[in-house]
């Protein structure tokens, strides 16, 4: 079906909307969203590969953070967000009535842009979605938050003092504390909002060193206003504009040979 966008432009089928149900994490399909009578999202469509990066970019408010928290379900807290379309994990809609949100947030792992550590020690940030399921063995605890802080490299930073309250990080510390948080329950996704916006350009490259890690265990989801950043971190980019997904291929080919004019007009700084 086509469907008139503002921009004008028409979904076309390209390569990444061919993946295998093997290759695939995610697929969103027909995607409309609204938040009461005024339409965020239109018609979008893609198939998001398992442990890639994909960079969700665009100009201020063209639905980059929308379309990243429809996918596990945040926006249900919206009470005048309204949507038609699937998302689906595992070959099952996310958006069915007998998904249960809970679970797909373990599935679905998020991180934000501010660091938002619990004013608890560093040990207690990272198995606290492991003592919401009831875990108690402490052996359990201790090898999780092992794996999760070596995972998020902070580990070595960290080992000597787990018991210390978070607070006492710093910004970069605390963002990949967030991050061993979100894995210690081992998502298989991880949705990044701008995971670096708040932080400085040493602590940046910490964690886009991280997140080119983090694919070989998890297929990650990221927005981020910086379009160097996505031509650094991720495997393929869609281009968001107005709500509609103009462009949506791999990274390199995005940045260098775009097909859509407002693509080229926005990676070439012409507006945004
Ligand atoms: N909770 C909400 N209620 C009403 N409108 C919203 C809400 N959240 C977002 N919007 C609107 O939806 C549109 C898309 O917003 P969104 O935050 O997804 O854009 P974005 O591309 O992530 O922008 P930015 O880069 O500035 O964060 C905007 O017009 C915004 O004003």
């Amino acid at each position: 079906m086509i469907t008139v966008t503002p921009t004008g432009s028409v979904a076309e089928q390209r390569d990444l909307h061919n993946l295998s149900d093997a290759e695939t994490a995610l697929e969103i399909k027909n995607l409309n969203l609204y938040y009461g009578n005024k339409q965020a999202l239109y018609n979008v469509s893609m198939k998001i590969p398992k442990n890639q990066v994909t960079a969700f970019i665009g100009p201020s408010g063209c639905g980059k953070s929308t379309l990243l928290r429809c996918v596990n379900r945040m926006n249900d807290l919206v009470d005048i967000c309204n949507i038609d379309g699937e998302i689906l994990l595992n070959g099952q809609n996310i958006y069915d009535r007998k998904v249960d949100v809970a679970a797909l947030r373990r599935e679905i792992g998020m991180v934000f842009q501010r660091p938002n550590p619990f004013p608890k020690s560093i040990y207690e940030n990272v198995v606290y979605g492991l003592r919401l399921q009831g875990i108690k063995d402490r052996r359990q605890l201790d090898e999780a938050v092992e794996r999760s802080l070596r995972g998020a490299a902070l580990w070595e930073e960290v080992k000597d003092r787990l018991n210390d309250n978070a607070f006492g990080l710093s910004g970069g510390q605390q963002q990949r504390l967030v991050i061993a948080r979100a894995i210690a329950i081992e998502p298989k996704v991880l949705l990044l909002d701008e995971p670096t916006s708040a932080l400085d350009p040493i602590s940046t490259l910490t964690i886009e060193e991280l997140i080119n890690d983090l694919k070989s265990q998890y297929t990650v989801v990221i927005v981020t206003h910086n379009m160097q950043q996505a031509a650094r971190v991720s495997d393929q980019t869609a281009f968001m504009y107005m709500g509609e997904m103009v462009e949506y291929s791999d990274t390199n080919t995005l940045f260098t040979t775009p097909t859509k004019k407002k693509t080229e007009d926005y990676i070439t700084g012409r507006y945004g």
